[in-house]
């Protein structure tokens, strides 16, 4: 899985290989491997603590691991020649400058990564702004500043998508919003990849899960694989729908058995050695 890989099959894939982060004693990633591919919604799923954050920090060498590594198209995210135009990010969404218009930030991001002025108009259309893009970015709702760091996510036109709990401080619409935008990136060929520790949210969108509890990779596999591993019991949901926004997955066994596979993790952990990890 760490080896590394032909030019031509690391083209939109995120590589994560043997990552861990310690801060001080307590361990956040622990030797973390998985793939994210293109062309598809990736859940990245744990409960809260369980080292999403970090992770993602990683892949965007915003923090530096302890050990291992992280590859985007085959390279260190610092080593990406147009990082903005390789890789999109939504990490915290209240990180803008809130003096300033939500279309003077964009254009600002334009301007400091070469990035052509028009995209400026095109994200502000896709992503719903188009009302509030001339009034200060400060004045913002937790959900207008949502849309606003998705827009600057895509300013770049990016093959790779990595996005913090994006549905935070969201309403119902915006919600169902973000939803088929991400299917909507994956079906153009992107790769996906969204974080939550909500799985009756995932449920809804993802087509693959990546879930982990503690720093350690706990499952990864499709969404039907995942709940004929993992369900308690068959139920009588008919075959998931794919049509976008809609019912994708029956979510309550889905949440059964994250909750259920997390759990064990927990479990597990306190009931081991003792004095590993956090
Ligand atoms: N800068 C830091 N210094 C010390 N500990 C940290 C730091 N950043 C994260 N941690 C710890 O690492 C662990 C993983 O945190 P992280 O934020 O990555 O989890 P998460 O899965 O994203 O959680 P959430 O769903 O709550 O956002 C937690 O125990 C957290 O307290």
């Amino acid at each position: 899985m760490c080896g590394v890989a032909p030019a031509r099959e690391s083209v939109g894939v995120i590589e994560v290989c043997e990552l861990t982060k310690r801060f001080g004693a307590a361990t956040a990633v622990d030797g973390l491997s998985f793939h994210v591919r293109p062309g598809r919604v990736t859940g990245f799923l744990g409960p809260n603590g369980a080292g999403k954050s970090t992770t993602m920090r990683m892949m965007l060498g915003l923090d530096r691991p302890t050990s291992g590594h992280v590859r985007i198209h085959g390279l260190p995210y610092r080593r990406l020649r147009d990082p903005l135009r390789t890789v999109g990010s939504l990490l915290d969404a209240g990180a803008v400058h809130g003096g300033r218009t939500a279309r003077a930030h964009l254009r600002w991001l334009a301007r400091s990564n070469r990035i052509a002025e028009r995209r400026v108009g095109e994200v502000v259309e896709r992503t719903g702004l188009g009302p509030v893009a001339d009034r200060r970015a400060g004045t913002f709702s937790l959900g207008m500043a949502q849309r606003l760091g998705i827009a600057a996510a895509l300013l770049g036109d990016p093959a790779v998508l990595l996005l913090d709990e994006p549905v935070n401080g969201l309403d119902p619409e915006g919600i169902v919003w973000i939803r088929t935008l991400m299917r909507e990136l994956a079906a153009e060929g992107r790769t996906v990849l969204v974080s939550s520790h909500l799985m009756s949210e995932a449920a809804l969108t993802v087509d693959h899960l990546i879930v982990i509890g503690r720093g350690r990779l706990l499952a990864d596999s499709g969404t039907d694989e995942f709940l004929a591993r993992h369900a308690p019991a068959p139920t009588s949901a008919s075959a998931p729908g794919r049509s976008p926004g809609s019912e994708r997955m029956p979510a309550a066994p889905l949440e059964e058995a994250f909750l259920r596979l997390t759990g064990e993790s927990v479990e597990y952990r306190s009931g081991g050695t003792g004095g590993e990890g956090r």
